[in-house]
């Protein structure tokens, strides 16, 4: 996820020579400098000293760990760091806790798409009235795409299960219609155009167009025709039901890295 938000910043103008990433294995270190011409160090503590702004993109059992790191550097600089965690689960307290008294964090789930611009990231600061004082983690993720406040952190298990972990729900979707159109005989290149273009198609619409999306679906869906025959077997096989004991299992798998 780091290399998707550094991406995307490189992308959308942020200078590679401004963005230091810490990170145990050489090899990563060495495939990110080659990949993005950024800098590199082994120790995480190195981060305080050279940036203003600090992303915990580690694995949660991991973010205690890196906290640990930090803490002594951060002690005395922690009111003009700003920290974002965008561990899945980890509660803003949990985290806080480990820091030292003072330090500025915000807790933020963003998603994959954020390498190309395209993300979406929930942020959350217990407090409403220091939104402002956190505007540099919103601009920073508004650059590799959009961003929304969240007024509970209750709800950010929701925008895991929602946007974080959602692109690969699409992405599988995506590889069962692909399957199933060369299974019908499509060659693989021709079925996958014709999926990936027709979903981009239609989140391209949705987000165009006033109408609402059961509205959009049924424009497409002409009574006794082909896409009624489609929706139907997706009703019969209680597709609503489904997506919402998937992301229920999402939800709920957050709230327990919550418990670590
Ligand atoms: N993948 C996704 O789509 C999303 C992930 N997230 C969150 O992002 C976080 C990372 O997930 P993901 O990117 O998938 O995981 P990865 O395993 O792909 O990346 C984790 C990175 O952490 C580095 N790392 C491991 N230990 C340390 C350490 N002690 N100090 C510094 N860096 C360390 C690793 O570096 P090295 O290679 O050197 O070992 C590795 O590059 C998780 O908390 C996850 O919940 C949030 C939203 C979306
Ligand atoms: O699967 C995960 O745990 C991470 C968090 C959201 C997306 N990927």
């Amino acid at each position: 996820m780091a290399q998707a938000i550094i991406r995307g910043l490189i992308k959308h103008g942020h200078r590679s020579e401004q963005i230091l990433v810490c990170a145990p294995s050489q090899k990563t270190r060495s495939a990110l400098v080659k990949r993005f011409n950024v800098k590199v160090h082994s120790d995480n503590s190195a981060a305080v000293a050279f940036a203003d702004i600090i992303i915990l993109a580690v694995k949660p059992f991991i973010v205690p760990l890196v906290c640990d790191e930090l803490r002594p550097a951060l002690a005395p600089l922690c009111q003009q760091k700003l920290l974002i965690s965008i561990a899945a689960g980890l509660t803003h307290a949990s985290i806080t806790d480990k820091l030292p008294q003072g330090s500025k964090l915000v807790c933020a789930m963003p998603n994959l798409p954020t390498a190309i611009g395209k993300g979406l990231t929930g942020l959350f600061v217990p407090n409403q009235e220091d939104r402002m004082a956190f505007s540099d983690a919103d601009k920073l993720m508004n650059a590799v795409g959009d961003t929304v406040w969240l007024d509970d952190e209750s709800q950010m298990s929701s925008i895991v299960a929602t946007a974080g972990s959602s692109p690969a729900y699409f992405f599988l979707f995506l590889e069962a219609m692909e399957k199933a159109a060369i299974a019908q005989g499509l060659p693989p290149k021709t079925a996958s155009k014709a999926v990936l273009q027709s979903a981009m198609g239609a989140v391209s619409m949705a987000i165009a167009s006033q109408e609402n999306l059961s509205t959009l679906r049924h424009q497409v869906t002409s009574p006794k025709g082909t896409t009624e025959q489609a929706v139907l077997a997706f009703q019969h096989g209680e597709l609503d039901e489904l997506v919402a004991r998937a992301m229920d299992s999402a939800a709920r798998r957050a709230r327990e890295l919550s418990l670590g």
